[in-house]
């Protein structure tokens, strides 16, 4: 039996993660951390689901009255880090689907988990299509290195560009050299018009009402185009890997960036 607590339990993520938890025969949802309540029931608030599981508004107090093996982030960037590291010092594994982390948070992160020797995930996407998709353009950038990427969310997101449309940039500047892309003297007429630049790989961020998750990878080539395309229609695409990803975390002894290292 895996012991979770998850924080974020409110939010389009946490909710989801709540059903999954606490419908695995395997998981056991011990409470839930959720900065606007303390010292009640999640059944005492309408917004969250029904259950008799313990409400902290503090990560320490929470670890100390519930010790558990797994903690589920899915809240911001800024709150994530903490609850990481609190989780560190209680010896939680934690599985953080919180995406807007820098090279140096993940880089400190990391080298904590190994110290202590504590397994830790940080997936910027939890959806095996998503993995599949930056697998893919990874493979396709080798033979195909000018390429953009237009990711599309819906218009609660805080972050831009997206977890996901920043890892995807790291996996093809693994196999592709930094180049410039389009003409050499272009020009940005509004600013913004080319994207955030990622070593020469342009990313666009859309946010419209009604989206969920969409990327698409798009590789240029003479007289040919590529595309590569994923689409999260609910967040119930997510619930398999950190289903996966808790269980997984519970062998590691290191900080793993990124499912792709998890699926093979
Ligand atoms: N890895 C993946 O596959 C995926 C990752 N994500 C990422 O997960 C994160 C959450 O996404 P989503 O669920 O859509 O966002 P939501 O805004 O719907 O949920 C975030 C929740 O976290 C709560 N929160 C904020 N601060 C704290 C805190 N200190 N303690 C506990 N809870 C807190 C918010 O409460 P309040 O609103 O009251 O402030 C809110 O309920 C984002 O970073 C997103 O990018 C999303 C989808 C998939
Ligand atoms: O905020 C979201 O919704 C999502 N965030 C993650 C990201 O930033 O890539 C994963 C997925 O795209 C949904």
């Amino acid at each position: 039996m895996i012991k979770i607590v998850i924080a974020g339990p409110r939010g389009n993520m946490g909710k989801e993660a709540v059903k999954m938890a606490t419908g695995e025969e395997s998981f056991e949802l011990v409470a839930v951390v959720d900065h606007r309540y303390n010292g009640v029931k999640m059944n005492e608030i309408p917004t969250m689901e029904q259950l008799d599981i313990p409400v902290y508004d503090n990560m320490t107090q929470c670890f100390e009255n519930h010790p558990c093996d797994v903690l589920i982030d899915l809240t911001t960037p800024e709150v994530g880090k903490k609850h990481m590291l609190t989780a560190f010092e209680y010896g939680v594994r934690p599985v953080v689907g919180t995406t807007g982390f820098t090279d140096e948070d993940v880089e400190e992160l990391s080298q904590i988990a190994q110290e202590k020797q504590l397994g830790a995930i940080i997936a910027p996407n939890f959806a095996i299509g998503a993995i599949l998709m930056m697998k893919f353009s990874q493979m396709a950038a080798r033979y195909m290195p000018n390429v953009e990427i237009i990711e599309q969310h819906h218009d609660r997101k805080l972050d831009a560009p997206s977890g996901t449309a920043v890892k995807t940039a790291k996996m093809i500047s693994e196999v592709r050299e930094e180049m410039k892309q389009g003409h050499p003297n272009e020009t940005e007429q509004m600013a913004g018009a080319r994207g955030a630049d990622h070593e020469g790989l342009r990313i666009h961020s859309i946010r419209l009402p009604g989206l969920v998750a969409h990327q698409e990878v798009i590789f240029g080539g003479e007289g040919q185009t590529l595309k590569i395309r994923h689409d999260s229609l609910n967040r119930a695409s997510f619930m398999p890997g950190v289903k996966l990803a808790c269980e997984t975390v519970m062998k590691l002894d290191i900080l793993v960036y990124g499912l792709e290292h998890i699926i093979e």
